[in-house]
């Protein structure tokens, strides 16, 4: 895959505070990488970086194959569309849109085309003549990406673009970029906190944690394979068991996502990975799925107190339901079971 954009070692510090320390990365050509981590990971230092608005403390930026590092913003020919869309509320749809290519000096017949077509693009050929305050959030946004894509940039950079947006129009939107992304075939970053959308829209995730990535790939790489605990937990993943002397070298604790966990009565299936004697100690009725709390007590020497364990079981009518206090297996395939370092 050839880079649209390449970080070499680099480091940004605020006095002594490391934001983002050698951080390695190609950004790769026509994909959408995300770079997604909790809080003060260094995700929005690191897409400042590469528009330009932060310099690093050390190290290079290419863009497009040339050394950006001190290049200024506005040469690195780059689309924004930040949280807040930032629309010149006194201008029409039309102009918030043509205003980079005004800035640009492209002439006016070159204008209105490339306008009506990005704005066609986001769907909203039909409000050209408005003023933002008279559309929704979601259409709003739309324009801010129209207005980013319209000087067709060789990066088109997104910070937390959706966060404003209701829950459903967010989901909407995350589709809806995607789209917009095939058509274009643009280079899209994408900044996030919200690990559901950057499944959904990443060819690339990169997950960060203070200043370092912790791991990165396509999310049907990363996701069924966290590489360390932080990832896992970021994920979602909730079940830490530990990994005992049967474990590969370097892994201290085993996970299996909640729903496959299977709860027996008895032995624990053949070939199981994990079995564990357990106490159900609450259960929560979902729909068709139950949810099952249980307490596994540890193997001497491998700390105090019990493990809790989730299970998402489906439920099964032939046998009545679990309850508290039940003595169970619970047990899960090899398939299933992902060890992780620390
Ligand atoms: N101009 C600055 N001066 C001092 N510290 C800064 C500055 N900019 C960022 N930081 C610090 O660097 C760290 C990383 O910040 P950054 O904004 O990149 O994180 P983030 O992952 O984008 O978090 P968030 O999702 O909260 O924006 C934070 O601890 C922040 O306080």
């Amino acid at each position: 895959m050839t880079a649209a954009a390449q970080f070499i070692d680099v480091t940004r510090t605020f006095g002594d505070f490391t934001a983002v320390g050698s951080l390695n990365l190609d950004i790769p050509e026509g994909r959408i990488t995300t770079l997604l981590g909790p809080s003060g990971c260094g995700k929005t230092t690191t897409l400042r970086m590469l528009a330009g608005y932060t310099a690093p403390s050390s190290g290079t930026i290419r863009i497009a194959g040339k050394d950006a590092t001190r290049l200024p913003p506005e040469k690195r020919n780059l689309g924004m569309v930040f949280q807040s869309y930032a629309l010149f509320p006194h201008m029409s749809v039309a102009d918030n849109v043509g205003y980079g290519l005004k800035l640009r000096k492209i002439p006016a017949a070159e204008r209105r085309s490339r306008v009506a077509e990005a704005l066609d693009l986001v769907g909203l050929g039909h409000l050209a003549a408005q003023r933002p305050r008279k559309l929704s959030g979601g259409q709003q946004q739309r324009v801010a990406l129209a207005r980013a894509i319209a000087i067709r940039p060789s990066l088109l950079l997104l910070d937390e673009p959706l966060s404003n947006l209701d829950a459903r129009l967010r989901v909407q939107m995350r589709a809806e970029i995607r789209r917009i992304q095939a058509e274009t075939g643009l280079t899209v970053v994408l900044v996030t906190h919200d690990q559901d959308e950057a499944l959904e829209m990443s060819d690339v995730m990169v997950l960060m944690r203070a200043g370092h990535v912790m791991q990165s790939g396509s999310p049907a790489e990363v996701f069924p394979r966290p590489a360390n605990r932080f990832v896992a937990e970021f994920l979602g993943y909730e079940n830490f068991v530990p990994a005992g002397p049967a474990a590969s070298d370097g892994a201290t604790t085993l996970t299996v996502r909640p729903e496959h966990l299977e709860i027996v009565q008895g032995e624990a299936p053949d070939g199981a990975r994990l079995a564990l004697p357990a106490t159900v100690t609450g259960i929560a009725y979902r729909g068709v799925d139950r949810h099952l709390t249980l307490a596994a007590p540890r193997v001497k020497g491998e700390g105090e107190g019990d493990v809790t364990l989730i299970a998402t079981v489906r439920a099964d009518h032939s046998r009545a339901d679990w309850r508290p206090g039940d003595q169970v297996t619970v047990a899960a395939r090899p398939e299933h079971v992902v060890e992780l370092a620390d």
